[in-house]
């Protein structure tokens, strides 16, 4: 799936991933108002809501991206029915050719990550038949377990041709709380950074291993050092536009090919039409302004890798 990510990557030009995480205060009131005349103000009008908001921002965006994000706990707050939005989704969007991407940031004791791994990127046999549950193309693993808490998604991504990104250094403004620590020396991000590279090391793609990391565009100077220690590993960047990071913060992120990481931005684009910027386009169109956000944010990218 790495080398799908790299194609999807040069064909728009765009090292970008449109997170898909549907807060209902983003939805226009009128697609919140059809889906509650057929479902109620229940889950199930919520999670039909977010559906139809989804496949707008898809069908405004799917030519210009190579990859979308959802994030599951944004499904997971609607129950079940947000899960079925959540799947719902990821099946349109790989019809649509893109990279999926769940954030769902699992990881547990090896027996319980198995059946993580089984959900999201793998298959479950029952009788005679197979299922491939949630079937997301990569998925968001969290490491604090150890080795044996991630090598069953490693295991499954062998088997399934998948891959996942693990958290390495997160975006957030505690993320030093733990991960800044110095142990024997070092931070420990970069303990977690070098282990994402052993776990990855036998597991290559086209010059990129299927193993890849999360590292926040909030702590460029860090990026930096983790490119130069993880040189193969492919970097899920969060943290763009609505948390502050900006394209010229981004540069280290990326190898001398131009590749080597991938920039999402959720809010930023998806509740576009909400910022003044774009703020023209009206509630009605907000779709128009997510492809709008998404082509700047390509722009604003591009412009500081080619002024690097
Ligand atoms: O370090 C991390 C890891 C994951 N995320 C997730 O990315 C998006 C960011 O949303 P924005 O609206 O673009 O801020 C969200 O799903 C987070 O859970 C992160 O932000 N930082």
């Amino acid at each position: 799936m790495i080398n799908k990510l790299i194609a999807n990557i040069k064909k728009t030009g765009a090292p970008i991933v449109v997170g898909l995480d549907p807060m209902l205060n983003y939805i226009p009131k009128q697609i919140q108002e059809n889906a509650y005349k057929e479902f109620g103000e229940t889950l199930e009008g919520a999670a039909e809501a977010i559906w139809q908001f989804n496949k707008g921002i898809v069908d405004a965006t799917y030519d210009l991206i190579p990859a979308v994000k959802p994030q599951i706990a944004m499904y997971e707050q609607f129950g079940l029915p947000g899960l079925a939005a959540y799947k719902r989704t990821i099946d349109y969007c790989k019809e649509k050719n893109l990279v999926v991407i769940g954030d769902i940031k699992r990881g547990d004791i090896g027996s319980t990550s198995a059946a993580y791994a089984t959900a999201h990127l793998g298959k479950i046999q029952i009788g005679s038949k197979t299922y491939a549950p949630f079937d997301e193309d990569f998925a968001t693993v969290n490491p604090y377990l150890g080795t044996d808490g991630v090598k069953p998604f490693v295991d499954v991504c062998k088997e399934e041709k998948k891959g996942i990104f693990v958290l390495v250094k997160t975006s957030n403004p505690s993320s030093g709380e733990f991960q800044d620590r110095i142990a024997e020396g070092r931070p420990v991000y970069e303990w977690v950074g070098e282990k994402v590279a052993e776990w990855g090391a036998d597991f290559m793609g086209d010059g990129y291993s299927y193993v890849g990391a999360v590292v926040g565009a909030t702590y460029p100077e860090m990026g930096k050092v983790l490119r130069e220690l993880m040189p193969k590993t492919f970097i899920l960047v969060p943290g763009y536009g609505a948390q502050g990071g900006k394209g010229a913060d981004l540069v280290h992120f990326f190898n001398k090919d131009g590749l080597g990481a991938i920039v999402n931005s959720s809010r930023g684009i998806i509740a576009a039409y909400k910022q003044e910027k774009y703020a023209e386009f009206g509630e009605a169109n907000y779709a128009d302004a997510s492809r709008q956000a998404v082509k700047d944010m390509v722009q604003d990218i591009s412009e500081a890798l080619e002024n690097r």
